[in-house]
């Protein structure tokens, strides 16, 4: 056991992350701190020596303390304590009793889409509480969500989410340990603004929870890549595709939460009581007015009229061109001290240190086309996801993309190659788990690739959904992962109250969606072949639906031309001999036969009975032809 601080007492490590060390420990019992215990378990956080050697971390710890202390909700892990030590930083937090989501979703596979649902519904409260008092959470992801066990062992056990690490990315995000070209996120979930240095607001926080959603039911994030940077330029370039096994209203969710354009985006209070409609408009029992509210779930999807701002974001990518600007200095919740520090980088522009305004329509501009950047079409996409990898599909999300210099990692003539980061030092000892947060490193030229210019998105229109993809009418654009969905709703826009179209499996028993429980989905069956998913709907889906339906679900534009792919061979084996595989059967079948009978003919009595037959044989034979040359003679 050793001391933090005069209060506590640490065990034993729970687990490791980019940003520090979790212990389960404990309040000594001479201690008193407000809300605990004497002798009370808790977990501390102790907080990276990186973290904690920086003076700007500690100020900022210092003075964010009142506003972590504060924050409280049934599903955000209360943070009882700051300790400051002479080089030690920790948080003290209530310990959670239960898996993260992540470690939950790799035991258990993906969740139903109305389990899906209400879990998201209240992470979202979560974030809803803290967006109000101005906490942008800015890392949302599954490994960040605790599942609180409750209940009765065995039986009727439930799963409670509980948000943690409210304000690390924040702290992690100073002038001291991230440098210009450097992001503090992780790459699965990080919003394009993030991607691209631009101002953030507590909409980064819904597109996380909008990443998370869809891989909580499908069982991986929507956007993927070889690295980070591939990732990232997913998140700003590629449109996410509708899963085949995801409900319509879902999708309708998920599709909102990650568009683009911050603004666009729901805020935290709207997409809780969306989720809530739409889980329960999905389930087995649901009623058709259910139904239809869930259909029409669109309509509550407003966006926050105020988002919190990120105080500080949007400078660090300025020298690029990119239309960052440090212009949150004059919020509600401003740290000049951060804008002045950004400005004072080098490589920062005027724009920065002025603090212009941001200009919403030059992120539209910036944000890459769709097969804008050589090499990253939805071909090449489809063609590099590492599906079957060991950590689910999601490349190696712990790697540290090295320092490079203006010229290129290989630069020659370019200034000598920086010295390892002490982030990277920290971050390549934190290997050992995934979905590390990052601290990405990009030349301004990478940069650049991912800000290739793109045909501007169609504005906006509330109600009406130009964006939202009907799989009927493209059916490419919808995998179908083949397992079958938990929730009881029809797949791909049939009428949930007629039950499911012909060609697709009946929807399995569901819990009811006020269920609490998040019972795991099976397992992902392997993709259907294409030619499959092509086959036209029938008829009778084909019906024009009611008004809002149809609203919502307006014909995509053409696909890209794609060129056929090489057929892929069958087998490792060059070689494919025709009905080899059943003649090597035989030969196995005919050895064990012939063991069988060696076996039998030396450790039976068989050779004897074998003479007993021969003998009897032999005289019955003699006998009758005695007989029958005594009866012709
Ligand atoms: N309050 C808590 N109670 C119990 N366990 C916790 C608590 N907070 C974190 N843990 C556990 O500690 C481990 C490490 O947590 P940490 O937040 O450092 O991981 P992380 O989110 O992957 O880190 P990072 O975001 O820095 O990459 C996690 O596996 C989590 O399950």
């Amino acid at each position: 056991m050793r001391p933090v601080g005069s209060k506590y007492l640490i065990e034993e490590a729970l687990g490791r992350g980019a940003t520090g060390t979790v212990w389960r420990g404990r309040v000594r019992d001479d201690a008193t701190v407000p809300g605990t215990q004497p002798g009370q378990q808790v977990a501390v956080k102790v907080l990276r020596e990186e973290l904690a050697g920086d003076p700007d971390v500690v100020m900022r710890f210092l003075r964010e303390r009142s506003v972590l202390l504060r924050l409280s909700h049934p599903n955000i892990v209360r943070v009882r304590d700051l300790v400051v030590e002479g080089d030690l930083l920790a948080l003290v937090m209530d310990l959670v009793d239960g898996p993260d989501l992540y470690r939950y979703l790799r035991s258990n596979g993906p969740l139903s889409p109305v389990a899906g649902a209400l879990l998201m519904a209240q992470v979202a409260d979560a974030l809803a509480a803290s967006h109000a008092d101005g906490v942008v959470h800015r890392d949302l992801k599954p490994a960040n969500v605790l599942l609180a066990t409750t209940g009765e062992p065995g039986g009727g056990e439930l799963m409670h989410p509980m948000l943690t690490d409210f304000g690390i990315a924040r702290l992690a995000d100073s002038p001291g340990i991230t440098r210009t070209h450097e992001f503090v996120g992780t790459p699965a979930y990080v919003a394009p603004e993030s991607a691209e240095g631009r101002p953030q607001t507590s909409a980064v926080d819904v597109y996380g929870a909008g990443i998370m959603l869809y891989e909580l039911v499908t069982g991986r994030p929507p956007f993927q890549g070889d690295g980070p940077l591939a990732i990232l330029h997913a998140h700003l370039a590629q449109e996410p595709e509708r899963p085949g096994t995801m409900p319509e209203p879902l999708w309708t969710v998920v599709e909102r939460c990650l568009r683009k354009e911050p603004r666009e985006r729901p805020g935290a209070t709207a997409l809780a009581q969306a989720l809530r409609v739409v889980a329960v408009g999905i389930g087995v029992h649901s009623t058709p007015a259910q139904v239809d509210e869930a259909l029409a779930v669109g309509a509550l999807l407003l966006p926050d009229p105020e988002p919190a701002p990120v105080p500080g974001t949007g400078g660090a990518f300025g020298g690029l061109g990119l239309g960052a600007a440090g212009v949150l200095g004059d919020g509600p919740h401003a740290d000049p001290t951060q804008v002045l520090g950004r400005a004072g980088l080098p490589g920062a522009t005027p724009t920065e240190a002025g603090g212009a305004q941001y200009d919403p329509a030059a992120a539209t501009r910036l944000m890459g086309a769709p097969g804008a950047a050589p090499g990253y079409g939805s071909e090449d996409r489809t063609r590099t996801m590492p599906a079957s990898g060991p950590d689910g599909g999601q490349g190696d999300r712990t790697r540290v993309m090295p320092p490079v210099g203006p010229d290129g990692p290989d630069g020659q003539d370019g200034p000598q190659p920086e010295q390892p980061h002490p982030w990277q030092t920290q971050l390549r000892a934190a290997r050992d788990r995934n979905q590390q947060t990052e601290v990405g490193y990009f030349e301004p030229e990478e940069l650049r690739q991912l800000q290739e210019p793109q045909v501007a998105p169609p504005p906006f229109q509330y109600g009406r959904d130009p964006r939202r993809q009907n799989p009927q009418q493209n059916p490419q654009q919808n995998p179908g992962y083949g397992y079958p969905q938990q929730g009881g709703y029809p797949q791909q826009g049939g009428d949930p109250r007629r039950g499911a179209a012909p060609g697709h499996r009946r929807p399995q028993a569901a819990p009811p969606p006020y269920e609490q429980s998040y019972e795991p989905a099976p397992a992902p069956a392997p993709q259907r072949p294409p030619a499959r998913r092509a086959e036209p709907a029938p008829a009778r889906r084909a019906e024009p639906a009611p008004a809002r339906r149809q609203e919502a679900a307006p014909p995509r534009e053409a696909a890209p031309h794609r060129e056929p792919r090489e057929p892929r061979p069958r087998s490792r084996n060059r070689m494919y001999i025709p009905g080899l595989g059943c003649l090597k059967g035989c030969l196995m079948v005919l050895l064990i036969l012939a063991i069988a009978a060696a076996a039998l003919w030396n450790f039976t009595p068989l050779p004897q009975w074998w003479d007993h037959a021969y003998d009897l044989i032999d005289r019955s034979s003699t006998w009758v032809s005695q007989h029958w040359h005594s009866l012709t003679s």
